[in-house]
């Protein structure tokens, strides 16, 4: 699969058919093999500089819902760890199950958790626009965060509080002076990084990802609520739950994964 220029088709209704991928041996989501993952002592800690005032909305895309923030300057940034250049927040989006038994994207020795929260930045030294970043090598910066089910996590509660107005598919309501800082897990020194994919189309690989080794807790009910939106508009007769919305893991095709930590 690492040569090919198809990757298989899946199930999922957006994945209609195969699915042609330019070169193909970098995509991501992936299986990260942690006893493989090389310790790299340059890697710095990540350095995010996020900017509450640059929220602007939250909407259901039809695949995910996103929170969308005001990249029109550097005031919501990343940069430090495998970053050589300064990265500008334009979104975070989660993938998650219908069950918590799965959900994720990345997986830790196959381990799945329930969801997976990705913090989307692009290179503002190297480009003026999100969709220049995204055609190039080092375009892209994706911060991973693993969900697991247990307390309920407070600043999430008030994204949920939003959700149901936007339960159907191009669905926008305004969001505003939230801090994805608090999505954070409390330790964000230690993670892996790899040179991947986006993990829909157009799957182009210009992702730098950075996977977090500890994870955040969300309680079942706030999860419940992230399923009870759907991927399906308001005019369409098939009512359908968004679930399942992530990419089976793809090959590594002989990269490293590097940690932060040893
Ligand atoms: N799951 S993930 O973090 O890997 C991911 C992040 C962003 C996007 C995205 O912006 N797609 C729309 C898009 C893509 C290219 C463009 F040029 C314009 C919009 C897709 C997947
Ligand atoms: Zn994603």
């Amino acid at each position: 699969a690492c040569s090919s220029k198809y990757v298989l088709s899946q199930m999922h209704p957006m994945w209609q058919g195969p699915l042609v991928v330019p070169g193909g041996d970098r995509q991501s989501p992936i299986d990260i093999v942690v006893r493989k993952s090389v310790f790299d002592s340059e890697l710095k800690p990540l350095l995010t500089n996020y900017d509450p005032r640059t929220c602007q909305q939250i909407w259901n895309n039809g695949y995910s819902f996103l929170v969308e923030y005001d990249d029109t300057a550097d005031k919501s940034t990343l940069e430090g760890g495998p970053l050589q250049d300064k990265f500008r927040l334009c979104q975070f989006h989660f993938h998650w199950g219908e069950s918590n038994a799965w959900g994720s994207e990345h997986t830790l020795d196959r381990r799945l958790f329930p969801a997976e929260l990705h913090l989307v930045h692009w290179n503002s030294n190297k480009y003026s626009l999100f969709e220049e970043a995204v055609m190039e090598e080092n375009g892209l910066a994706v911060i991973g965060v693993f969900l697991k089910v247990g307390k309920r996590h407070e600043g999430l509660q008030k994204l949920v509080d939003a959700l149901p107005a936007i339960r159907h598919k191009g669905s926008v309501v305004e969001f505003t002076k939230f801090d994805p800082a608090c999505l954070l897990p409390t330790n964000t020194d230690d993670y892996w990084t790899y040179h991947g994919s986006l993990t829909t189309p157009p799957l182009t690989e210009s992702v730098t990802w950075i996977v977090m080794k500890q994870h955040i807790e969300v309680s079942h009910d706030q999860l419940a609520v992230f399923r009870s939106l759907l991927f399906t508009s308001a005019e369409e007769e098939i009512q359908r739950s968004m679930v399942n919305n992530f990419r089976v893991q793809q090959p590594l095709c002989g990269r490293t994964v590097r940690s932060s930590f040893s």
